[in-house]
């Protein structure tokens, strides 16, 4: 105990206090403008914590990497990975058996997942994500890809590119897409994991302020000694990961999450597949309209009724699981307000209203599907997902030949040279976790973007994955088994004709099944190593498919449990 607090100034409080002990992870960096906000995070929620005889300390940091600056670079074949690092570096901070509470300082993409999967492993303590908010909208999302798309055919140079990336990403906070960063935002209210309504107010804001105090506040009321304990694995039942998944399917959240959450579950005992996605597909509507697939990004949603409107109504039609222990006093219920600030300078919530914009965001009774934003695709080319929320109807079938590529960079290639100048369905082979990490291939949607609004019909199917930015292409992604592990993607060549489907959920190569069946899967080239890659040889060689969770640290931590069980130690005092 005197080593844990030697260095801290207020070691007294700390030695002598009664409150509970919080220990943070952060994942602030200034590189990430919606993790930047948090460098200052730790100072202010040790004095809140202090003002309700608590004490906080940084256990630890985590990574974070950012999958916009790295798109289409080396860096991305480790985005994947970094969520199991995230996830140890967690579990690491709060080894040291000095908290009774968990504060995890996370936003984007991996981060989240990465956060609670290691914060999981120590689910007997009680745990909040503390968000820090997006920035306030700049260049309109479409103009943006507008932009790209000049740039892309050569029409404008690099510099109206760069005027316009940074009239869009201008300032600190979450960029303001509903990308995979803020569908995390939505999963860690849905889970019960985040102060009610805390995920869109703007950063640098005094509600944003008085959210992290009300937070810091809320913790110390629910920590590991106190009377109304609420354990992080409490929380993250099978419940609870339920309602995460229809609050994804409402909200047409990102393809990620189709990876994320079976990874969450998993680091809580839970098991979801795919089939289960599909079947809360069927029954949730689609409420939202974001960006990618509306015009609107998070802040206009967040000002037509946001998170609160939509578990409002699904409450009211009875699709979402109430019983469910949350960080928040009355459950699931208190999701539905609306947070305000007080005259007090205290959050201050009141009930939710209906949606103000039928356009962005609508009610049960006219909702924009009437099944979910997320599809789950198959048939003889395997399984895979595709994110119907953002594709138009006329161009959720397509029926084509296939062009096969095993690098997104010979796609752009071939889209410059005019290769592709037809109907076509480009197929990325050689980009699951195994074969380079299962990067994100959103650099793609340009150049593809471009020949579909040529008027051809296109479309994209990989064992890869997309950002949650990535709409309006029709893409089947996360496609198992991956081509590395002699999946059928592996075994299709050019000329192919392959129908994808998102009604019928269709995933199929037309052709004669004798003639199918005596194919032999091509190995894809291997993604070259340097600049850290070759760090990641031992994830690449254990990572499970995408479908449970993608996580090379999981599947071992299965294998280990199952061998050895998980009981504490006998004589561990907790
Ligand atoms: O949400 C995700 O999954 C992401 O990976 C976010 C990335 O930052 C995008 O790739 C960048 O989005 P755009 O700048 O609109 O192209």
């Amino acid at each position: 105990m005197a080593h844990a607090v030697a260095a801290m100034p207020d070691k007294d409080s700390l030695i002598h206090s009664k409150g509970m002990n919080i220990g943070i992870i952060t994942t602030f960096n200034d590189m990430l403008s919606a993790h930047q906000p948090y460098e200052h995070y730790p100072e202010q929620m040790k004095l809140f914590a202090r003002e309700v005889g608590a004490t906080a300390q940084v256990a630890g940091g985590a990574p974070a990497m950012c999958d916009g600056v790295t798109q289409g670079q080396e860096g991305m074949d480790m985005s994947l990975f970094s969520r199991d690092v995230i996830a140890q570096s967690t579990a690491i901070g709060l080894s040291h058996g000095m908290f009774e509470g968990m504060a995890l300082l996370g936003i984007c993409d991996k981060i989240v997942p990465g956060l609670l999967m290691g914060a999981l492993r120590f689910g007997h303590l009680p745990g909040m994500l503390i968000p820090s908010g997006p920035m306030t909208s700049g260049l309109p999302n479409k103009e943006k890809v507008r932009i790209r798309q000049l740039y892309v055919q050569g029409k404008i140079g690099k510099e109206e590119l760069m005027q316009a990336e940074s009239e869009s990403y201008h300032s600190d906070g979450t960029c303001t897409f509903y990308g995979t960063a803020n569908t995390n935002q939505m999963m860690a209210e849905f889970l019960g994991l985040q102060m009610p309504d805390s995920s869109f107010i703007t950063v640098d804001t005094p509600l944003r302020q008085a959210m992290t105090r009300a937070g810091v506040h809320r913790l110390t009321e629910i920590g590991f000694k106190s009377k109304d304990c609420r354990p992080m694995a409490e929380v993250v039942n099978e419940k609870a990961i339920v309602n995460a998944i229809v609050g994804l399917m409402a909200t047409g959240g990102s393809t990620n999450h189709t990876i994320h959450i079976p990874a969450v579950a998993r680091a809580a005992g839970i098991i979801v597949n795919w089939e289960d996605f599909e079947r809360l597909s069927d029954a949730v509507p689609t409420m939202a309209k974001i960006y990618p697939s509306g015009p609107s990004d998070v802040n206009k949603f967040n000002d037509v009724g946001g998170l609160p409107t939509v578990i409002r109504e699904l409450m009211q039609a009875d699709m979402l699981h109430r019983d469910v222990m949350t960080v928040a006093k009355n459950g699931l219920a208190d999701y539905a307000q609306r947070a305000t600030l007080g005259a007090d300078k205290k959050v201050a919530y009141v009930p939710a209203a209906p949606s103000t914009d039928p356009e962005i965001l609508r009610g049960m009774a006219d909702p924009f599907h009437p099944g979910g934003g997320i599809k789950l695709v198959k048939g003889n080319l395997g399984r895979g997902v595709y994110k119907s929320s953002a594709v138009s109807e006329d161009r959720m079938t397509i029926e084509a030949p296939v062009r096969v590529f095993d690098t997104q960079h010979a796609v752009k290639r071939a889209q410059q040279a005019g290769e592709l100048d037809k109907d076509v369905i480009v197929v990325v082979i050689g980009q699951g976790p195994r074969a380079n990490g299962m990067p994100e291939l959103h650099g793609l949607i340009p150049s593809l973007g471009v020949q579909m609004d040529r008027g051809f019909k296109v479309a994209l199917v990989t064992d890869g994955r997309l950002s949650g930015a990535s709409g309006k292409v029709p893409a089947a992604v996360h496609v198992g088994p991956e081509a590395q592990m002699g999946g059928p993607l592996a075994c299709l060549r050019d000329g192919d004709i392959v129908r994808l489907c998102a009604k019928t959920g269709q995933l199929e190569v037309l052709m004669d099944a004798k003639e199918w069946e005596a194919r032999t899967p091509t190995k894809p080239h291997r993604a070259p190593l340097g600049t850290g890659r070759e760090l990641f040889a031992i994830t690449r060689e254990v990572s499970p498919p995408a479908e449970e969770g993608g996580s090379a640290m999981q599947y071992m931590m299965d294998r280990e449990i199952a061998e050895v069980g998980d009981d504490i130690d006998e004589g561990t005092e907790v």
